[in-house]
């Protein structure tokens, strides 16, 4: 029977797989089963070398190199899995797990690309399981108070948003381009299936594509608003309610080839208004790689200063700022913001899978914010040029060369279904 069905009955333990054991794998792997009704019954991991620090865990779980393997093998044992790869495989692997009836926490940005993250807010409804994504600051004081703050009214209805990250689009592995030759694949590691949905190309080395330098590269990674946007966009999403797909998207950076992303990039999103906004629709600003608001935009008090990375609400009786991730404050004189507590984002997802009740940033508002992330990544293939979005139709409707760009061609014996 699917885990929902059993779901319903399981009052004692959660039987849990971690699938990436290693990188954040291992902290999310760590703190789901410090929830006492996690059993962790198997580990995952394409690398038998990046096991070892996950297996003390549980020393009787059996561990894997391939996920399918593990969910054919194990069935029913299984209930609820986490996906903590690298941002190209989390579609395949999540849509698997969820059509065997599995609940599933997976790392932001939910997808790769807009078509996958579309796949998976269906998935998750047409499988009723439980689903968050690992965004876990959604569930962090600072973000839960800016949240608040906005919708009690602090500065008043919304006009703009300006959203900031340090980090760059690529520069993690040194590299522009793919290295010349491959190298020897070390024996612990299944090339074949690390690569899964993308073309196969040569292993690179440590640290070329993995683990982490992924994020540099289009094929597997998504660039800064990729590593970022699911973070930083969250309370901006959560607090102003949105729930409409962008209608316009722009970006504009310092160059790309066909492989890695932008060092520093700006993109203007154009979303649907809500109760919460001042207009019809609402601007919001994407900056990174060392771009950030103008202290015009910003207007702080004496005082007051910009964090590294952020947001700037910007209202019609004042500016609220909210650092990644400490307390939001205003550019009102004498108006503090009183904190609302911190939640346990793991334990709300195990929480959710034992009652059946589905916690707040599931596959539906994760889904739709991914699809956001991921447009100003199309986008980015076109620089200075404004792509309108038909949401419904998924589709970019002034310019048809776009619309390649919000799905990829999947790799013979990886593709995804569409739901
Ligand atoms: N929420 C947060 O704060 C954070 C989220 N993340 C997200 O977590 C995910 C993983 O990032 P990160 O830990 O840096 O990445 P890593 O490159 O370290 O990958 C994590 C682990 O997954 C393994 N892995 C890779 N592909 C597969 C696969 N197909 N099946 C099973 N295991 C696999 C890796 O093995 P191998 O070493 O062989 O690649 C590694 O042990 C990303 O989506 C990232 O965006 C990351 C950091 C913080
Ligand atoms: O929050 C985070 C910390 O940095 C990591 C590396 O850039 C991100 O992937 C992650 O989401």
């Amino acid at each position: 029977a699917p885990a929902i069905v059993r779901g319903q009955n399981l009052n004692s333990q959660l039987q849990f797989a971690g699938i990436g054991t290693d990188g954040k794998g291992f902290s999310d792997i760590k703190l789901i089963a410090s929830h006492d009704k996690v059993k962790c019954v198997a580990f995952c991991d394409v690398d038998l070398s990046r096991t070892a620090k996950i297996k003390p865990l549980a020393p009787e779980a059996p561990v894997y190199q391939d996920y399918k393997k593990m969910l054919d093998e194990l069935g029913d044992k299984i209930d609820a899995v986490s996906v903590s790869t690298p941002d190209h495989t989390h579609a395949i692997i999540s849509l698997d797990a969820m059509q065997r009836g599995k609940h599933v926490y997976c790392q932001k940005p939910l997808t790769r690309t807009v078509w996958e993250a579309r796949q998976m807010r269906l998935q998750a409804k047409k499988s009723g399981v439980i689903t968050r994504m690992g965004n876990q600051i959604h569930s962090h004081s600072a973000y839960r108070t800016a949240v608040k703050a906005i919708q009690d009214g602090i500065i008043g209805k919304v006009t703009a948003v300006h959203s900031w990250v340090g980090t760059t689009g690529h520069g993690r592995s040194g590299l522009l381009d793919k290295p010349a030759k491959g190298e020897a694949i070390p024996k612990s590691l299944d090339w074949n299936l690390w690569i899964s949905v993308a073309p196969m190309r040569p292993y690179g080395g440590n640290r070329v594509y993995h683990p982490f330098t992924w994020r540099d590269w289009q094929d597997f990674g998504s660039g800064a608003i990729g590593d970022f946007g699911c973070h930083l966009l969250d309370p901006v999403y959560s607090a102003l309610n949105i729930t409409g797909d962008p209608l316009s998207v722009r970006s504009e950076h310092t160059g790309m080839n066909d492989e890695v992303w932008p060092a520093q990039e700006t993109i203007k999103y154009i979303i649907p208004g809500t109760q919460y906004t001042a207009s019809r629709s609402l601007p919001i600003t994407w900056y990174d790689g060392g771009r950030r608001p103008s202290n015009g935009i910003a207007k702080l008090l004496p005082g007051q200063s910009l964090p590294g990375g952020g947001s700037i609400f910007v209202g019609q009786n004042g500016n609220m700022i909210l650092p990644h991730y400490s307390q939001p404050f205003v550019n009102i004189e004498g108006v503090k913001i009183e904190p609302v507590e911190s939640l346990d984002h793991y334990h709300g997802w195990v929480d959710g899978c034992l009652s059946g009740k589905q916690p707040s940033d599931g596959f539906e508002y994760g889904g739709h914010l991914t699809e956001a992330v991921q447009l100003g990544n199309v986008a980015a293939h076109f620089p200075g040029e404004t792509l309108e979005f038909d949401g419904i139709a998924l589709k970019i409707t002034n310019n048809s060369d776009a619309n390649k760009y919000l799905t990829r061609d999947y790799r013979t014996g990886f593709e995804i279904a569409s739901i």
